[in-house]
C-alpha cells in the first residue's frame, strides 16, 4: 500500500444541497421493489444460470411478491433471449408481474429486445448508456452533448418500436450508467432529454433509474444527490424514481435507505446481495429492516431458509454465515453477558408484547427460524446460555445456584475439549453429572409413625444396592435421617426446588436440592414420575457426586 494514497487516489467532491430534507425524513412505508436477481445477479456469477435455475429463481421471486422483475438482457444471448420467449410463450408471467428487461442504447440490440417482448401483456424496457466522464472519454468517445443524443435517438427508437405493439402494456425505463460517478448537471440534462422525448404523464409514468454502477462515496453524498435529482428533474410527477445501489463500500442498504429518505420511490436489488463485485443492493436487508421498523415490506421472508437454499443454487454460491437477516449464526449468541440478557428477556416477556429483545432485533421465528440456535454454548458462555438450552430443549429449570456449578463443570469440558457443546451434549454431561441414570430407587414404603414419617427404600447408587431406614417429619426428613445412619456423614438440606417436566400421563418432576454432605455444599438432581421418588433420588445423587462412601446393601445387612 502507498504511504501516501492522496498520490493515486481522489477524494470523491461533496454535494453542495442547500437545505437537504433527507436527514429528518422516516421511512413509513416501503418502496416499489424491483428483482436485479435474474439479470445483474445473473451477469456476476461465475457461471450464468441455466433456464432450470432462472425459471426456479423466478418463481421465488414470484412467490416472495416481488412485481417487478428484469428477467434478463435478451440481446446479449439465446439463453437470455429463449428465456424471455419461455415466460411469455408459458404464459407463466402472473397478472399482477411485470418483467423488464435491460438493453444498452444501441439499435440492433433494442431491436433484438423488441423481438424478444413479442407478445407480452406488460413490460418495462429497460435502457442504459454511459454517461460518467471517464465512460464518456475511454468507452464511447462522445462529448456530452454526443451522449445526450446517443441517449435521445435511441429512447425515441423505443417508443417507436413500442407504437408498433399496442396490445402492450409498455413501461419505458432509463438510466445513466455510473449516475455515482456522472456530474449532477449532466446526469439531469440527458433524463430532462430523455424523458422530453418519451413525454411521461403522471397516469402512464417512465422510470428513472439512478445507478451507483460503483459505490464511490459515503452514503449520506449519494443521498444528496438523490435529493438533488429529486428536486431539480423535470417531469418529476411523471417520474418514478428508482435507485440501484451496488456495494462497492459495503454501503448499499445504508445508500438505499437514505435514498428513500431523499426521494426515492423504487429500490433496484437482489436476494442476499448478489450481483457485480460486492453485490447488488441486498433487498432482503432493507426489507427487513423496515419489517423490524414496524413497517410492512410487501414481500415474504417468512421461510427465509428455503428462500437462501433457492438462491443458493441458482447463483451456486454460498450466502455466508454473518449474513444479516439470514445467515446460520445471525440470531446465536455464544458470549455469556448477551446469552444471560437474551434468557432474562425471554423469561420476562408475555404474549403480545412488542418485540423487545437484546441482541435479536427481529423475531427468528417471523422469518421460519426457531429459537434453537439462539443461544450456543462454548468456551465464551456462562451459565445463562447452558440454563437457556437445557431449559428450551430438555424442560429443566435448573436454580440460580446449581446452574453456576454446573457451568463450573461444563466451562471444565469445554476447555479439556475446546470445542461447541449442543443441547444434547449439555444434556448428556448433566445426566453424567448428577448421575441421573445411576441412581434408581426400587421398592419404598413411608409410613406415619406418630407425628413421624418412617422411610425403607431399596435404592441403587452408581450399581451399588442399598438399603435405607429413617424417621423424620417428613419423606425428605426421614430420608436425610436415613442418609445420615448410612454413611454416618453430616448430612442437611439446604434448598429445595421442583418442577414438573412434560404434561399430562408423560409428565414427570425435577428435584433439585442443595445439601450439605460433611464439609461440602453442593446440589443433587432427580428426575421421576413420583414427586416424592424425584427428591429422594436428588438427595441419593449429591451423595455420590460428594463421594461419601454407600454402603451396598449385603454388606450392610452383614454389618447389622
Ligand atoms: C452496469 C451494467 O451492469 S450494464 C449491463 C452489463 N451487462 C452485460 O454486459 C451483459 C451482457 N452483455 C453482452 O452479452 C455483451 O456485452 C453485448 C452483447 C451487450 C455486446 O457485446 P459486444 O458487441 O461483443 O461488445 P462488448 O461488450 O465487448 O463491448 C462493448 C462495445 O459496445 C460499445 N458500446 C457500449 N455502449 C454503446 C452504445 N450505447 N452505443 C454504441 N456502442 C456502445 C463499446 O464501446 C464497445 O465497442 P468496441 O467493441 O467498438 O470497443
Ligand atoms: C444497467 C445499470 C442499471 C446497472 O446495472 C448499473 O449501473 O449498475
Ligand atoms: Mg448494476
Amino acid at each position: 500500500m502507498l504511504s501516501d494514497p492522496a498520490q493515486k487516489y481522489r477524494a470523491f467532491a461533496p454535494v453542495r444541497l442547500a437545505e437537504r430534507t433527507w436527514p429528518d425524513a422516516v421511512i413509513t412505508r416501503a418502496p416499489l421493489w424491483c428483482s436485479v436477481d435474474l439479470r445483474d445477479g445473473n451477469q456476476a456469477l461465475i457461471e450464468p444460470m441455466d433456464p432450470a435455475r432462472k425459471m426456479r429463481l423466478f418463481s421465488t421471486l414470484v412467490d416472495i411478491g416481488f412485481k417487478e422483475i428484469e428477467v434478463g438482457f435478451p440481446s446479449a444471448s439465446q439463453a437470455d433471449f429463449d428465456f424471455v420467449r419461455q415466460l411469455i410463450e408459458g404464459g407463466l408471467i402472473p397478472d399482477d408481474v411485470t418483467i423488464q428487461v435491460l438493453t444498452p442504447a444501441r439499435e440492433p440490440l433494442i431491436r433484438r429486445t423488441f423481438e424478444a417482448l413479442q407478445g407480452v401483456p406488460r413490460a418495462i424496457v429497460h435502457v442504459y448508456n454511459a454517461t460518467a466522464p471517464m465512460m464518456r472519454r475511454v468507452v464511447l468517445g462522445l462529448d456530452e452533448d454526443g451522449i445526450v443524443e446517443l441517449a435521445v435517438s435511441h429512447a425515441r427508437l423505443i417508443r417507436e418500436l413500442a407504437a408498433g405493439h399496442p396490445e402492450t402494456q409498455w413501461t419505458f425505463q432509463y438510466s445513466p450508467e455510473m449516475f455515482s460517478g456522472t456530474e449532477l448537471e449532466f446526469s439531469k440534462r440527458v433524463v430532462d432529454a430523455v424523458t422530453a422525448e418519451w413525454a411521461p404523464t403522471a397516469e402512464r409514468k417512465c422510470i428513472i433509474n439512478l445507478p451507483s454502477t460503483v459505490e464511490h462515496s459515503t452514503p449520506n453524498v449519494f443521498a444528496d444527490m438523490v435529493e438533488w435529482m429529486h428536486r431539480h428533474l423535470q417531469r418529476r410527477e411523471a417520474i418514478v424514481l428508482s435507485v440501484h445501489p451496488h456495494n462497492d463500500r459495503g454501503t448499499g442498504t445504508a445508500a438505499a435507505e437514505l435514498a428513500l429518505m431523499a426521494g426515492a420511490d423504487r429500490l433496484e436489488g437482489c436476494l442476499f446481495g448478489n450481483g457485480e463485485r460486492t453485490g447488488n443492493l441486498d433487498i432482503v436487508n432493507v426489507a427487513l429492516n423496515l419489517y423490524s421498523q414496524g413497517v410492512s415490506p410487501g414481500l415474504d421472508f417468512s421461510e427465509i431458509d428455503d428462500i437462501r437454499r433457492t438462491v443458493e443454487h441458482c447463483n451456486q454460491l454460498p450466502v455466508p454465515a454473518r449474513h444479516p437477516y439470514v445467515g446460520d449464526l445471525v440470531y446465536t449468541s455464544f458470549s455469556g453477558s448477551h446469552q444471560d440478557a437474551i434468557k432474562k428477556a425471554f423469561a420476562a416477556r408475555k404474549e403480545g408484547d412488542v418485540w423487545e429483545m437484546p441482541y435479536l432485533p427481529i423475531d427468528p421465528q417471523d422469518l421460519g427460524r426457531s429459537y434453537e440456535a439462539v443461544i450456543r454454548v462454548n468456551s465464551q458462555s456462562g451459565k445463562g446460555g447452558i440454563a437457556y438450552l437445557l431449559e428450551k430443549e430438555y424442560g429443566l429449570v435448573l436454580p440460580r445456584r446449581l446452574q453456576m456449578e454446573f457451568s463450573r463443570r461444563v466451562q471444565q469440558v469445554m476447555d479439556l475439549e475446546g470445542r461447541e457443546l449442543g443441547a444434547a451434549d449439555l444434556w448428556a454431561l448433566f445426566d453424567r453429572e448428577y448421575r441421573l441414570e445411576r441412581v434408581a430407587l426400587g421398592a419404598v414404603r413411608l409410613e406415619e409413625a406418630g407425628s413421624a414419617m418412617r422411610v425403607q427404600a431399596q435404592a441403587t447408587v452408581e450399581g451399588q444396592a442399598l438399603l435405607l431406614h429413617g424417621e423424620g417429619n417428613g419423606p425428605v426428613d426421614a430420608f436425610v435421617a436415613a442418609l445420615r445412619a448410612h454413611t454416618g456423614a453430616e448430612v442437611q438440606v439446604l434448598d429445595y426446588h421442583e418442577h414438573s417436566l412434560g404434561a399430562g400421563a408423560q409428565a414427570r418432576a425435577a428435584a433439585y436440592i442443595e445439601m450439605r454432605v460433611g464439609a461440602q455444599v453442593l446440589f443433587g438432581a432427580g428426575v421421576d414420575a413420583n414427586i416424592v421418588n424425584a427428591s429422594l433420588k436428588a438427595l441419593l445423587s449429591g451423595l455420590a457426586r460428594a463421594g461419601t462412601g454407600v454402603m451396598p446393601a449385603a454388606a450392610q445387612e452383614q454389618a447389622a
